[in-house]
C-alpha cells in the first residue's frame, strides 16, 4: 500500500540499487542531540537509510546491547515529542530515508492515527513494528505511513500474504532470537531471500547478527541491503556517542569513501 501524495524517499534511494547499507541506532542514545549528529555521521559513512529505534522498557525482540541503549535514552528523559522535534531538524538537513523501529505499545499510547500523521509530517518514511501481527497490521493506517514487512526464517508459508500490497523494502530476519552480533549468518537466509524475491520487486534487506564488513559483503551476494544495528550501537556506547567514531565504523562496514 502506498501513502498518498508522499514523496517516496525509500524508492528514490533504494529502488533498483545493489550493495545497500542500512544502519540502526536507538533514538536518544546517549542524548537526542547525539542522535541528530549520528544520523548525519551515518549518512557520511555511506548509509542509504537509517532506522531510529524508539526506546522502550520491554523490547522483546532486542538483545542486551540495544536494551542498554534504550536504558540510556530513557534515563536522559526521552520523549516522543522531543524525538519528533529532532526529526524536524534532521529533515532540514538531509533527504536520507528514515524509518522508526517502534514497539506497538508506544504507538497505541500516543494514539495510532495521531502517531502515523505526526511521523508523516516530520518526514519519517516508514515504520517497522516488530510486535504487530500481520492480521493487526491490516488495520493500521498504511495510507498515512507504510509498515515495512518483516519476514523471518519460519514465515515460509505466509510469505505471499506478508508481501501483498507493500511498499518500502522487505526486512528478512536472518536468525532466530533477539538482535545482537553473531559470528555467522545462517545459510537458510539465502533461501529465504530467494523466496522473498520470487514474490516481490521491492528491495530486500537482511538483518540480525551482522557485525563486520565481511558479513555485509556476504549478504550483498544475494540481497540488496545489509542491516546493522547492535554493533553500531556498541560503538555509540563505547565512544559515548562520538559521531566521528560512528562515521568511521559505518564507513568500514559500507566500504565507501
Ligand atoms: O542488532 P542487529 O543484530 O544488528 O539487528 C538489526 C537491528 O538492530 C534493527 O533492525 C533492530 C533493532 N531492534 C529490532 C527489533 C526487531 C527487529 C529489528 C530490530
Amino acid at each position: 500500500m502506498k501513502a498518498e501524495g508522499m514523496r517516496d524517499r525509500i524508492e528514490e534511494k533504494l529502488g533498483g540499487k545493489k550493495n545497500l547499507f542500512i544502519g540502526y541506532i536507538t533514538g536518544g542514545d546517549p542524548t537526542l542531540n547525539h542522535t541528530e549528529e549520528i544520523v548525519y555521521a551515518m549518512e557520511k559513512g555511506g548509509a542509504d537509510l537509517v532506522e531510529i529505534g524508539i526506546p522502550y522498557s520491554d523490547p522483546l525482540a532486542d538483545g542486551p546491547t540495544i536494551q542498554r541503549a534504550a536504558g540510556r535514552a530513557l534515563k536522559e528523559g526521552f520523549s516522543m515529542k522531543k524525538l519528533f522535534d529532532s526529526v524536524v531538524r534532521i529533515r532540514r538537513n538531509t533527504d536520507l530515508p528514515l524509518v522508526f523501529l517502534v514497539y506497538y505499545n508506544t504507538i497505541h499510547t500516543y494514539g495510532v492515527d495521531q502517531f502515523a500523521v505526526r511521523c508523516k509530517e516530520v518526514g519519517i518514511d516508514a515504520l517497522i513494528v516488530p510486535d504487530l501481527p500481520l492480521e493487526e497490521s491490516k488495520d493500521f493506517p498504511q495510507d498515512i505511513i507504510p509498515l515495512i514487512p518483516l519476514v523471518a526464517l519460519n514465515s515460509q508459508e505466509r510469505i505471499e500474504d506478508i508481501l501483498r500490497d507493500r511498499s518500502g523494502f522487505v526486512y528478512c530476519i536472518s536468525s532466530f532470537g533477539v538482535t545482537g552480533s553473531r559470528s555467522s549468518i545462517s545459510d537458510k537466509t539465502r533461501e529465504l531471500v530467494e523466496r522473498v524475491k520470487s514474490h516481490t520487486d521491492l528491495p530486500v534487506a537482511v538483518g540480525f547478527g551482522i557485525s563486520t564488513r565481511e558479513m555485509v559483503e556476504e549478504v550483498h551476494e544475494y540481497a540488496d541491503a545489509a542491516i546493522v544495528g547492535s554493533s553500531i550501537v556498541k560503538v555509540v556506547e563505547e565512544e559515548m556517542g562520538d559521531p566521528e567514531r560512528v562515521e568511521a565504523f559505518v564507513r568500514e562496514l559500507t566500504g565507501r569513501g
